[in-house]
């Protein structure tokens, strides 16, 4: 069976990422594509689950799992851990299924490295004004969390021309079409591909 392809998908925090990764799996049939749950040491915010938003680990057991080398990648982000464990996505790609990676610039660069195959997507807010808006209007973080994250935004924005797609998340439904639309060329592409290896395997094997 075909791999499954492995999307990254980074933004400034506010910037939509997350609603645009949860907007598409509800249009996706189940067995077609996943998200990928992270570890992290950040507390947990009001309407957050464990096991379905984050795997919300304290700094030592995240230390542990570094130690035994669990991590695809991980990344210290804003004072926090966070990293993808290495089994739960070898084991879903294998089976044909795409998965999504919602990290940052500095996961993306580790993911890339080991996984050439990998395809990256940056979103981008409309204006600074309408992220800052986004933070507060999401009315989870305290003021000082804010004034952070808006600070490390242009950290994150400065990253975008690794990435292969760009998405600018101004009208939401015109975003989650962009976002559909690179996930229908890639498929497109990663079959075009696989055609061209099985016409030239007929060939290099015909007797
Ligand atoms: N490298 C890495 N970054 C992650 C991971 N999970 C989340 N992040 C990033 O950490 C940052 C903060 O995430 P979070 O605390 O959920 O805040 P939010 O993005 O504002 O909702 C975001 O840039 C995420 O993309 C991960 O497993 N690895
Ligand atoms: N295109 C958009 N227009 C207006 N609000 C949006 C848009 N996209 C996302 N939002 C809102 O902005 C806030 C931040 O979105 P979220 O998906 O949590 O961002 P991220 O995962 O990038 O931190 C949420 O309240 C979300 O509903």
């Amino acid at each position: 069976m075909a791999q499954g392809t492995l999307y990254i998908v980074s933004a400034p925090s506010g910037a939509g990422k997350s609603s645009l990764i949860q907007a598409l799996l509800k249009t996706q049939p189940l067995y077609d594509t996943q998200v990928s749950v992270s570890h992290t040491t950040r507390g947990m915010r009001p309407g957050e689950t464990h096991g379905e938003h984050y795997f919300f680990v304290e700094k030592h057991e995240f230390e542990q799992m570094i130690a035994e080398d669990a991590f695809l990648e991980h990344a210290r982000v804003f004072d926090n851990y966070y990293g993808t464990s290495r089994h739960a996505i070898e084991q879903v790609l294998a089976t044909g299924v795409d998965v999504f990676l919602d990290i940052d610039w500095q996961g993306a660069q580790q993911i890339r490295a080991k996984m050439p195959g990998a395809r990256s997507i940056f979103v981008l807010p409309p204006s600074k004004e309408e992220l800052d808006r986004r933070l507060r209007g999401r009315g989870q973080d305290s003021e000082e969390v804010i004034t952070r994250r808006m600070a490390q935004a242009v950290a994150e924005m400065s990253h975008y021309a690794e990435y292969d797609y760009l998405i600018v998340n101004d009208d939401f439904d015109l975003a989650l079409s962009d976002l559909k639309t690179i996930i229908r060329a890639e498929r497109l592409r990663m079959a075009r591909q696989k055609a061209r290896h099985d016409a030239l395997i007929s060939k290099l094997l015909a007797v």
